[in-house]
């Protein structure tokens, strides 16, 4: 999979667009040769920083969802098979490929990850090089993986804005729903539907986010409500229950979602209850946009009924930050995500375009 792909709508991006970095937290330091990530399940009480050494301590802290979001679990599982090769002096193709299909275990309907680290093996599969020249090209292509986030963030937060404002030409300020967290906490930059929320409020151009709380896991209340407090974006925090009423009685102009799996058909899975938003934005004729980078994108797969969905722990539903609110007996059925059929969808906003489902497929980047 190519790396570069460049399709800003209505550019150049002017150097003031999301020019204020202090507005973000960081959800990992990395210097080229070391990284730590925030332990996401800390959030909001306490900011700690945990050092990633190899590819375990990637699937680990990935698997546990201290590090989570589809864009940063592709960085974090790429940076941590890096600092493994950084180590070696000889190619072990075998090895490489083991860890490959292990770190892709760790969130099966998250297609970041596969994606970013799928794009090694036509690296290993060359039969020009030699080893040394593919281990090197290895490690320059997971630095990639890493770099090519933070830039293609920019635009894809650009383009989804540009559609934004010519959706909503006569609207001052909008009001915009959200669910679970899309921020600088589920990437290495912006974020993805929490990134343009940032952009319209940057930009003047936001009236209020309502914020899902995001049961099972919260990650509405935990993560999103912090970044919002954090870079001083006007929300309110409201439960999943609260949507369709909160839709009814007060204006909202359109739901914003980040996505983990996009077929080819725009069928698109994200966040549980991701789905049901959808529907509700039938009903009450608000758009629904998915925000989607490039490597989101499952070229693979024609529709939503080939994504697997991830299925957690009884216990992710059971406790609340530990603390059993259930009985523990409960029988229970948890999956991560939903997927959203694509006649739901008003246009999915990417990195190379803003486009309706139907166009999708005709668009997607070599
Ligand atoms: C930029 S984030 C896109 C998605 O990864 C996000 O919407 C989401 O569903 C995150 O789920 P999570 O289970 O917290 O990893």
């Amino acid at each position: 999979m190519t790396m570069k792909v460049n399709r800003i709508v209505n550019g150049p991006i002017p150097d003031s667009f999301l020019s204020d970095e202090s507005q973000r937290l960081d959800s990992l330091k990395f210097d080229g040769q070391s990284l730590q990530v925030l332990d996401q399940l800390l959030l909001p009480h306490e900011f700690k920083y945990i050092p990633i050494e190899n590819v375990s301590d990637a699937f680990a802290v990935i698997k546990s969802m201290q590090v989570r979001g589809a864009p940063l679990i592709a960085v974090v599982g790429s940076l941590g098979l890096l600092l493994e090769l950084q180590k070696v002096s000889e190619l072990n193709l075998d090895d490489i490929r083991q860890k490959i299909e292990y770190l892709i275990s760790s969130r099966p309907t998250a297609v970041d990850l596969r994606n970013s680290v799928n794009g090694l093996l036509p690296i290993l599969e060359s039969v020009v090089d030699t080893d040394h020249i593919k281990l090197e090209k290895c490690r320059q292509y997971l630095l990639e993986v890493y770099a090519s986030e933070k830039q293609q963030n920019r635009i894809l937060v650009w383009n989804a804005y540009q559609e934004l404002l010519q959706a909503f030409p006569t609207k001052k300020k909008l009001t915009v729903m959200t669910i679970c967290n899309t921020g600088s906490l589920a990437t290495v930059s912006w974020g993805t539907a929490l990134g343009v929320i940032r952009a319209l409020h940057s930009e003047h151009r936001l009236n209020l986010a309502y914020v899902l709380e995001t049961r099972p896991y919260n990650q509405g209340i935990r993560l999103t409500a912090t970044e919002m407090l954090h870079g001083g974006v006007p929300f309110k925090l409201i439960t999943d229950s609260m949507a369709a009423w909160a839709m009814k009685n007060n204006q909202v102009d359109c739901v914003l979602t980040g996505a983990d799996n996009v077929a080819r058909n725009g069928d698109t899975a994200n966040k549980i209850g991701t789905y049901m938003l959808a529907v509700l934005c039938k009903h009450h004729k608000i758009n629904f946009y998915p925000v989607v980078p490039f490597t989101t994108i499952n070229r693979h797969i024609a529709s939503g009924e080939e994504i697997r969905i991830e299925e957690r722990p009884a216990g992710e539903m059971l406790r609340v930050n530990g603390i059993l609110v259930g009985n523990a007996e409960c029988p229970v059925w948890n999956p991560a995500f939903d997927v959203t059929p694509a006649d739901l969808i008003t246009k999915i906003l990417t990195d190379f375009g803003n486009w309706t489902p139907e166009q999708l497929e005709f668009q997607i980047p070599e």
